[in-house]
């Protein structure tokens, strides 16, 4: 079969992106997207998405979202980011979106050539000695660390992947280091891509809520470094947790092709 993909990159995570509204792919082939995002036997990318159509009348589309093992996973910030700039180019929608992903409904708009992109809600955020742990969409162990720049992040975040008490299900897991009021540099262990990758959004949003949950920063607008590019996260905090959180940045098309699978 011959296949027209998409490649995106938001902050150097890249992603293949198919644009499966007429349901060519079935969501089981596991081996075919982990195949795609191999890097020497695929296209390559730390992910792969499906848009598909809208199963609720207010949606413009669904985002289906693959780990580069090829499994299904949770929500992906970066590539929410992609689909919604793939869906503009498309014409699927103009500059503004609302979509279904695994953890529910985003909105999204595209302004100044940045997408913000709504992520769900956070009311709990787990507070230990060593990090923190929370949920944004996918899960997140964060740590402060010095010498980021040195770290074993590819070592260090793989124990703590597959240690306690994240074992088989895992965790992504996010180093981070203060540069100065409201602006953090992180470097992110991704589960699922099993290293270490440029850039990981619901990662970003984690670490912004962190850094205000620990009193880091008071700023309810956090700028976070990461090797791949600069991302802003934009907040508020209620009693309830935190809500109105917008993770923004830019998404970029790198280049259209056909393989056959
Ligand atoms: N690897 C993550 C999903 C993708 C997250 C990341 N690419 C992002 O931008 O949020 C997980 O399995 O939890």
């Amino acid at each position: 079969m011959n296949l027209t993909f998409y490649k995106y990159q938001g902050t150097g995570n890249d992603f293949v992106i198919i644009d499966n509204r007429k349901s060519t792919l079935s969501k089981n082939n596991t081996k075919l997207f982990a195949r795609l995002c191999d890097r020497k036997f695929g296209i390559g990318a730390d992910g792969l998405m499906l848009l598909e159509l809208p199963q609720n009348e207010d949606d413009d589309f669904t985002m289906v979202y693959f780990n580069a093992d090829g499994n299904e996973s949770t929500m992906c910030g970066n590539g929410g980011r992609c689909l919604v700039a793939f869906a503009a180019f498309l014409g699927v929608i103009d500059n503004t979106a609302v979509f279904t992903a695994i953890d529910g409904k985003h909105k999204a708009e595209i302004k100044n050539g940045l997408v913000h992109l709504q992520m769900q809600n956070v009311s709990k955020i787990e507070q230990y000695d060593s990090h923190l742990f929370l949920d944004t969409g996918s899960p997140h162990h964060v740590t402060m660390v010095n010498n980021l720049v040195s770290f074993d992040v590819t070592n260090v975040g793989r124990e703590i992947r597959n240690g306690a008490p994240y074992f088989d299900k895992g965790s992504n897991v996010n180093f981070v280091e203060k540069e100065s009021d409201g602006l953090f540099s992180v470097r992110t262990y991704e589960r699922g891509v099993e290293d270490e990758t440029l850039s990981c959004g619901t990662g970003v949003t984690a670490v912004a809520l962190s850094m205000h949950k620990t009193k880091m920063t008071d700023k309810e607008e956090v700028s976070v470094k990461t090797p791949g590019g600069s991302l802003k996260v934009t907040f508020k905090e209620t009693e309830s947790g935190y809500e109105d959180i917008f993770l923004i940045g830019p998404a970029e098309q790198v280049f259209k092709g056909e393989i056959t699978c």
